[in-house]
């Protein structure tokens, strides 16, 4: 249900991304390289059109299981699996890159149903298995989600009926945590349930699927609307839909929030997918798509209020993609915490203000917004690189406490329980 989604953000052409202008120059191509120089094709068995194998001047062309790949030799040298190469007790490489000759060419290709085999001019032998090869070229990367997600808007995201994991499920068992880790993987949000309503008890479940990320705020924090801190967040002021740390090189991966107590009216959070959002802005103006994912920003965070004084600032574009295929990873979006734009032309500002009012456009659609109340014994873990949060004014007293976690400690989690992630 959710593929179709999906493809549409690595699918589209990004007239200035590398993947695209090799494309165009491989698809004419490979029909000519099939009939005309059909007689050099070699195969594993002359019935056999599974595995075709090519050697050109300066890379070896391999054909299997539907894929087309062009293999660099230097490429084919450098991930050698050999026992004096690689190291399989640590996965690590033993060998020196830099001792490649980068003129290298194997002096023997072989391949038979499983194998491809490479002699090299010192007579050192490189096996690679077929299916790795798939696996690991860029043919077979390009055609691969690193991250699947499902996109959803407020209607998208209530239809599926995601349950909120039990606190001691999660806590205790491994389903619990997979179940909880799947659901945040795929939507960017998950909920947990029956929380005692301390900070101490939040740590326990923060900790669980990874280290805590200290900030300027903390490790783990408590906050009010005293204004302890030079920050809107710590007011009843509402707060329009924005990710946090946009200022950090690196922005929080994980936020958690758990609401210990609220006596008094408003205080809604409000959580929008922001990749939902980019990829409305892909479908109707790829154009504006591509700039919010090239142009650099500033973010800020000025702070100087009682004893705390703290100057941070983060660069980066507002929609991060990944190269190779298009996929979306992060997106930075805070106009609060939005720098002084130095770092463009005037007329490239102009077109940025233009995409950036399309995005804002999506990011609003009352459609696109999910409303929840947060109440004592309910956690809320919300992927910070993706879905935005907001909160509506409040009156009376309302006590908030969470954290931020570390993004490649999630995943790491996440990969040890068997997920993609
Ligand atoms: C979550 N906590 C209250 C600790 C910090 C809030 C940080 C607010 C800041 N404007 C930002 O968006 O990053
Ligand atoms: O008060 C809230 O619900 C959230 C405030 C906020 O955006 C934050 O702390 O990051
Ligand atoms: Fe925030």
């Amino acid at each position: 249900m959710w593929c179709w989604r999906l493809t549409g953000l690595f699918n589209v052409p990004c007239r200035l991304s590398r993947s695209t202008s090799h494309r165009s120059a491989w698809l004419p191509g490979c029909g000519k390289i099939f009939s005309a120089a059909a007689a050099r094709w070699h195969h594993t068995a002359p019935e056999s059109l599974k595995c075709a194998w090519q050697l050109h001047g300066d890379h070896l062309e391999l054909r299997y299981a539907n894929t087309l790949m062009r293999f660099d030799f230097v490429w084919l040298r450098d991930h050698c699996r050999s026992a004096s190469c690689y190291n399989t007790k640590t996965n690590q490489r033993s060998l020196d890159t830099a001792s490649v000759d980068l003129g290298i060419k194997p002096k023997a290709v072989r391949v038979d149903e499983t194998t491809l085999f490479l002699t090299w001019p010192d007579g050192h032998v490189t096996r690679y298995g077929l299916e790795w090869l798939v696996k690991n070229s860029y043919e077979g990367q390009k055609q691969q989600v690193m991250h699947p997600r499902i996109l959803w808007n407020a209607e998208i995201y209530r239809q599926a009926q995601i349950p909120s994991v039990d606190c001691r499920s999660f806590l205790e068992t491994d389903e619990g945590l997979k179940e909880f880790l799947q659901n945040f993987l795929l939507y960017g949000i998950a909920f947990v349930e029956n929380v005692p309503p301390t900070k101490e008890d939040t740590e326990i479940l923060a900790e669980r699927i990874s280290l805590i990320r200290e900030t300027i705020y903390g490790r783990m924090w408590y906050f009010t609307s005293d204004f302890s801190r030079g920050d809107t967040a710590y007011t009843k002021l509402a707060l329009d839909r924005h990710t946090d740390t946009t200022y950090f090189q690196e922005p929080c991966g994980i936020q958690v929030f758990h609401c210990l107590k609220h006596e008094g009216t408003g205080g809604r959070t409000l959580l929008v997918d922001g990749f939902y959002a980019a990829e409305q802005v892909l479908q109707k103006a790829p154009d504006q798509f591509e700039l919010l994912s090239k142009v650099p920003l500033k973010h800020e965070y000025v702070e100087n209020v009682g004893g705390c004084h703290n100057h941070m600032i983060g660069v980066g574009p507002v929609l991060n993609v990944y190269p190779w295929n298009n996929e979306l990873y992060l997106i930075r979006y805070n106009n609060y915490d939005r720098a002084v734009i130095n770092t463009v032309p005037y007329d490239v500002v102009h077109r940025w203000y233009t995409a950036h009012r399309t995005l804002t456009t999506e990011l609003r659609r009352p459609e696109n917004e999910l409303w929840v109340k947060l109440k004592p014994g309910k956690a809320l873990f919300i992927d910070n690189w993706r879905v935005l949060h907001g909160r509506e004014a409040f009156t009376g007293y309302r006590q908030l406490c969470g954290c931020y976690l570390t993004r490649d400690d999630v995943l790491n989690t996440a990969r040890l329980l068997g997920l993609q992630a």
